[in-house]
């Protein structure tokens, strides 16, 4: 079954009254409804013809948010009891209403789908409890957590407890899971709302100039289900996602903070795009692991149901982001999601070895590391090894209990279970949801074969596991914000210090690196639009993370020093206007005798000031030079392009357009088709991991000679550009 997606078009907001509203809903004749499920926009490059979308349900500015969870997220609350994961999110550019969607605000009507469907779920579970005569109960638990600035935070948790690096990920089975999240059972409405609105003081919301409460990170929330029955226990989990929205820069003003923000945002919903790109491709490699948001969302790879909201704006300034968001949901309503449902489990009679795990339904645990050391996991990994054929994939961790552990608990498959529902498009379920006894690793026991005396013959092997135990249980207690749980052997001196090294090649990579390639992409930002102090400044945040980089020290220090020239300059410029205003005080007291002409004054000789002019109401103006350098690099020359090195406001909206990386807008540039456009992107891309740097074209030479472009490209990118936007400018 395919993802459903439904589009909501939100309501004009004050500030945008009397607006040309471009974005429209209608119903298609061809249906017996007459429920609308089209959505119809101009063609920006030709606004007589219209674009046609179709989804699985349209929604205008009159619908309410009871309309919207009734239709769209009622029907999947009975899918949920039935052991069946559900998926909603909203997507949108940002201040299209995906908040209002899923949270919506406090009165009982403006509620948005979260709380509603926290609402559903406890009303169902009152009335199974009530029907079966306490003999199936329901148990609920909550998680939620933000990823910003592709770090992910748990909501659940102050801010001030968050740790740089945030929480991480593993896989499980065919999940992905956060490791140390918490998770909160949670008995009723009410307390939910207590707990969620907790939650939202602590996420990361800012105004921006596009939106006053702009979200600024992708938010989860986690329900999880837990229906038992006699011995049998199905477990499923409702996932509700407010995704941050996209945004314009040239648009939004933002501040430093704010675009690094924006970046991440950016980054990680082009990944989205490139991810639902290759999946409807049918390509082998599918970029979920390019970014955390995308690989928790793992669309397609997640089993059950999964609705996406298309939130809209309705008027002509979000033109282009609502094209771009609409040929994006197009693609995303044909990915194929299986539709399978979680396996139950089955509680066993006690076993002696199994640890006695006492408290409430949710038992957060230690991560343990396996008995089989990761040297041995990797040759179990061998498909072909026929020895280890039917062992199950080692993990490196038992990632934490994520439901009520009864001591007497033990899980099997229920194989052979007539009543379990199965899809055609079945395939082995993932075994995630509970560990088996037998699949639970053991706790290791501490290795004692470490000591004073058998050190100097310890194998290098040996070492190696070492670290590798040690580096596990270190990450395991950071995960979990706790002292090493393991007691540790004593470790010789060569062990500590090759320890210390992983330790911080793991922390480099974990956060350093790419919160570094953040910075740089900033500082690429700001220098291509001439701020170069703020380039600076970002340079310089990058170059902690970077510490040993000589080309980036080159580059602060170039840009130290045309900073401290440009001032130079300045000053000079402030002193001779100083002069030039009181000898043109001296001079229109003496023009009308002398018939003098400003151009012999030696004072303006100067190079620095050829460029300085007094206009004819006589005030001073200062024109930047404009270079006439001819282009000619790569075979592309300046007459070919149109133009030379001169960067005029629209060769710089097309490098902007370009360097924001932003498939969704490089590709409504003229003559680009989605395959020019992600070929655009990967020649930005290339060789970046090499050279710790994110590259910028800054000319449109340079962008002539990206792989499959040319000059011919160049010059119909530019035209298009100036015609599209005058098109959309308001
Ligand atoms: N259906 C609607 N009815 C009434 N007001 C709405 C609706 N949708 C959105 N709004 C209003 O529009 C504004 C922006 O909405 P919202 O904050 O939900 O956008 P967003 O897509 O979540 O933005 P961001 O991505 O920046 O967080 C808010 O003031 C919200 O109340």
């Amino acid at each position: 079954m395919g993802i459903r997606v439904i589009a909501r078009i939100r309501p004009q907001q004050q500030h945008e009254l009397g607006k040309d509203v471009i974005v429209s809903t209608a119903s298609n004749t061809e249906s017996a409804s007459d429920q609308p499920t089209l959505v119809k926009i101009p063609n920006p490059k030709n606004e007589s013809e219209d674009f046609t979308f179709q989804f699985s349900g349209v929604y205008d500015h009159t619908a309410t948010q009871q309309q919207i969870f009734d239709n769209e997220v009622t029907p999947t609350i009975k899918h949920l009891f039935n052991g069946f994961d559900v998926t909603i999110f909203a997507y949108g550019s940002t201040g299209t209403g995906k908040t209002h969607t899923m949270r919506g605000s406090k009165t009982l009507a403006e509620r948005g789908v979260i709380p509603r469907l926290l609402s559903g779920i406890y009303r169902r579970a009152r009335k199974i409890d009530k029907d079966s005569g306490g003999k199936k109960t329901v148990e609920i638990t909550l998680s939620y957590y933000e990823i910003y600035n592709d770090k992910v935070y748990d909501l659940f948790e102050a801010p001030e407890k968050r740790t740089l690096a945030g929480l991480p990920l593993r896989d499980n089975g065919s999940k992905t899971v956060v490791v140390g999240l918490t998770e909160r059972p949670c008995e009723n409405l009410k307390d939910f709302e207590k707990l969620y609105d907790q939650a939202n003081v602590n996420r990361s919301t800012s105004a921006t100039k596009l939106n006053a409460s702009s979200s600024r990170s992708h938010a989860i929330l986690g329900i999880k289900l837990a229906v038992t029955t006699g011995d049998e226990v199905r477990t499923s989990i409702a996932s509700a996602i407010d995704l941050a929205g996209s945004e314009d820069n040239r648009r939004t003003q933002n501040g430093k903070e704010r675009m690094v923000e924006s970046a991440s945002i950016n980054k990680s919903l082009f990944t989205l795009a490139k991810c639902v790109e290759a999946i409807s491709q049918k390509d082998a490699r599918v970029p979920y692991r390019e970014s955390k948001m995308t690989r928790i969302l793992s669309l397609g790879q997640n089993n059950g149901l999964t609705i996406m909201i298309l939130n809209l704006a309705p008027v002509r300034s979000f033109h282009l982001d609502t094209l771009s968001s609409l040929n994006f949901a197009n693609r995303t309503k044909r990915i194929e999601v299986r539709e399978i449902e979680n396996e139950p489990v089955f509680k066993l009679p006690p076993r002696a070895a199994v640890p006695s795990i006492s408290g409430p339904s949710i038992q957060r645990q230690p991560l343990r590391p396996l008995a089989s050391t990761v040297h041995n996991a990797s040759s179990m990994h061998a498909p072909n090894n026929p020895l280890k054929q039917n062992d199950k994939q080692i993990k490196a961790f038992s990632v934490y209990s994520d439901r009520a552990r009864h001591p007497n608990i033990e899980t099997r498959p229920c194989q052979g279970d007539p009543g379990r529902r199965s899809s055609p498009l079945k395939r082995p379920a993932p075994s995630d949801t509970f560990m088996t006894s037998a699949s639970r690793p053991v706790k290791r026991r501490s290795p004692n074969f470490i000591n004073s005396k058998t050190q100097p013959t310890i194998s290098k092997a040996a070492i190696e596991d070492m670290i590798e135990r040690k580096v596990t249980d270190i990450l395991a207690a950071r995960a979990l914000d706790q002292p090493s749980v393991a007691p540790q052997p004593e470790i010789s001196d060569e062990v500590q210090r090759r320890l210390d090294l992983l330790e911080k090649r793991i922390d480099v990579q974990d956060d350093g690196r790419e919160q570094g390639l953040t910075f740089l992409l900033m500082a690429k930002q700001h220098a291509v639009r001439g701020e170069d102090a703020s380039a600076l400044r970002m340079y310089n945040l990058a170059k902690d993370f970077f510490p040993d980089n000589k080309k980036l020290e080159t580059k602060i220090e170039k840009l130290r020093e045309k900073i401290q020239h440009n001032k130079e300059e300045e000053r000079r410029k402030e002193a001779a206007t100083e002069t030039k205003s009181s000898k043109t005080l001296l001079l229109t007291t003496t023009r009308k005798d002398c018939g003098r002409k400003d151009d012999g004054d030696d004072d303006y000789q100067d190079e620095a000031f050829t460029d300085q002019h007094y206009e004819s109401d006589g005030g001073f103006h200062y024109k930047p030079k404009i270079r006439n350098k001819r282009a000619t690099a790569g075979g592309i020359s300046s007459t070919e392009v149109g133009m030379g090195d001169v960067e005029t406001p629209r060769t710089r909206q097309l490098l902007d357009i370009v360097n924001s990386r932003d498939i969704k807008q490089i590709r409504l540039l003229k003559g680009v088709g989605a395959k020019k456009a992600e070929a655009i992107i990967e020649a930005l891309c290339a060789g970046e991991e090499d050279e710790d740097e994110v590259r910028m074209v800054t000319n449109l030479r340079e962008l002539g000679q990206l792989r499959g472009v040319g000059a011919k490209t160049v010059e119909n990118m530019r035209l298009g550009l100036q015609n599209s936007m005058d098109a959309v400018s308001e």
